[in-house]
């Protein structure tokens, strides 16, 4: 592990979060078993590996998530910027606007367009007035890519929207609180090829001011919007670095195994 993450010069952006021996227990199953790792800032990182491997779990350890499942136990070290984001004194709501999650099925509220995105922004005192609000929810629905799209019907309900849009909209929703990092579960799943290219394309303009960490079932499309890839089996981090060295020429006999069809 130490030799590849200094063997991966492709992405100089500084370290914007590390995790350390991290362990994640379900009750008696051990779903992720000493998990090292250090994330780039302003940067796609990809999380691979075949189903059940921890992917999402391990995703969940870094905004805390996995405090809101009953008997979920994580030990270990995970800081962003520096600081230890499980210090008690950490308040995991103020965590969850700096680290955005965006879920594997659009889930906007059943509230207007406006409101879904206007919520988090109010609930963090981020607006003073209402003109304060309009810009933030406009420049967000540009950060999703959706503006024009939604521009001349703010008020109606986000649900009404094609399931590329919602998942535009809470990706909208999402950095409207302005996090740094955002976490995304197998966003495209539910999306049809044309819904997911572009929100493909909204990914690599988000790195620009997001460090962006992606669980994709499909290695096309982490080597398509990642920088950097993680390959994951039996909850231990196999493989870490650079996406092209990942897909091409792998170390581990394990991800050799999985590129090529022959695991997963
Ligand atoms: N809420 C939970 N309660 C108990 N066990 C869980 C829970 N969530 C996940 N697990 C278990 O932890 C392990 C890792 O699951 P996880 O969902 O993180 O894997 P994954 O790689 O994201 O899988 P997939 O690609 O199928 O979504 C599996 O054995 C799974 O059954």
């Amino acid at each position: 592990m130490n030799d590849m993450r200094t063997m991966d010069n492709a992405v100089n952006h500084d370290t914007k979060i590390t995790a350390r021996d991290v362990h994640v227990h379900y009750g008696t199953t051990h779903a992720i078993k000493g998990v090292d790792v250090d994330i780039a800032d302003r940067t796609v990182t990809a999380f691979i590996g075949p189903s059940g491997c921890g992917k999402s779990t391990f995703l969940r350890c870094l905004n805390r998530m996995n405090d809101t499942i009953p008997g979920a136990l994580v030990t270990g070290e995970i800081k962003i910027d520096e600081a230890d984001i499980y210090d008690p004194r950490v308040d995991p709501v103020q965590l969850r606007a700096k680290v955005g999650m965006v879920f594997q099925k659009p889930n906007p509220f059943p509230k207007s367009i406006y409101d879904n995105v206007a919520y988090g922004p109010k609930i963090h005192g981020m607006a003073r007035n209402k003109a304060d609000l309009d810009e933030i929810v406009e420049k967000a629905l540009r950060r999703g890519a959706i503006w024009d799209e939604v521009k001349d019907r703010l008020h109606a309900p986000g649900t009404g929207l094609s399931g590329g849009q919602q998942q535009r909209l809470c990706i909208a929703r999402a950095v409207a609180t302005e996090p740094e990092i955002l976490l995304m579960d197998e966003p495209c799943s539910a999306l049809d090829p044309i819904a997911t290219a572009q929100v493909e394309e909204l990914i690599d303009e988000l790195k620009q001011n997001f460090s962006v960490v992606i669980v994709t079932h499909s290695m096309q499309q982490a080597a398509r919007v990642s920088q950097r890839t993680a390959f994951f089996h039996l909850g231990h981090l196999v493989e870490f670095g650079e996406t092209g060295k990942i897909f091409t020429n792998p170390e581990d006999s394990r991800t050799e195994s999985y590129i090529s069809g022959r695991i997963g």
